[in-house]
């Protein structure tokens, strides 16, 4: 597998396990880690990432956990026994909970990265302001991503318009990984801050989500093609 089709994250929002598979095996040779998120793991369970593992894929089990901290602590240890490589959790869950997560997958015996959502791409500065915040949400981003990293957490979740703000503001070792992204001209439904693959790359980001313009492509095999082949385009550049 090469470089770019490693950093392409293809998340399984499907509404049975069936489709899911379905859909993977499409993709599969394009996409470098499946994404189980609520939709599929709230009805299918364990199975969900039981089949991405059959697929010879890394899984990323999205479940954005946000409770209180012997809650996540103990759902981190049984995400760690379901064998999946990233785990989300809400940054603004707060420093307790990080700490708590980030020692639990520590302890873990396979590799396991905890990811701090940061802001939901789908939130934009109106939004923020209707909860009280008076941050903009690459301001929130950066504050609750120095929270998570002090807490001894690695790995972020934010939009790609907010990456190299991060890389610049938690050096090399973060890993980012940026949902929100739409190739030029595609659709972006709830999403408020988005990028393209190219722009993302160029910002630094390391890992790729992308769903709906590959799930609801006529071809989704061609669109994740496209998707790493503008990835690949875009680390060319970046090393140059
Ligand atoms: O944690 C995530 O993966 C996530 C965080 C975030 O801020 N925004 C976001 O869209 N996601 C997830 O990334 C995927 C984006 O899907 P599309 O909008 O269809 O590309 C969905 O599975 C979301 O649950």
């Amino acid at each position: 597998m090469n470089e770019a089709t490693r950093r392409l994250v293809f998340p399984l929002d499907y509404g049975s396990l069936e489709e899911a598979r379905a859909g993977a095996r499409v993709v599969a040779p394009s996409v470098g880690v499946l994404k189980v998120g609520l939709e599929l793991f709230v009805r299918e369970g364990p199975a969900a990432i039981a089949a991405c593992h059959d697929l010879g894929r890394e899984v990323f089990l999205d479940l954005k956990l946000h409770d209180i901290p012997e809650t996540v602590g103990r759902a981190v240890q049984s995400a760690a026994s379901l064998g999946v490589r990233y785990l989300t959790v809400h940054a603004h869950g707060g420093r307790v909970m990080l700490e708590r997560a980030a020692s639990e997958a520590a302890r873990a015996s396979s590799p396991l990265t905890i990811l701090a959502v940061t802001v939901l791409t789908s939130l934009d500065g109106a939004d923020l302001a209707s909860l009280g915040l008076s941050t903009s949400p690459a301001e929130q981003a950066e504050r609750v991503a120095r929270l998570a990293w002090d807490a001894g957490v690695r790995g972020f979740v934010a939009s790609a318009s907010e990456a190299a703000n991060l890389r610049s503001a938690l050096g090399p070792e973060a890993l980012l990984v940026t949902p929100g992204i739409r190739p030029a001209g595609s659709d972006a439904g709830d999403q408020k801050r988005i990028t393209t693959p190219a722009q993302a790359i160029a910002a630094g980001a390391d890992l790729l989500v992308v769903g709906r313009p590959i799930r609801d492509a006529k071809d989704p095999l061609a669109a994740a093609r496209a998707i790493v082949a503008e990835i690949e385009g875009a680390l060319a550049a970046r090393h140059t």
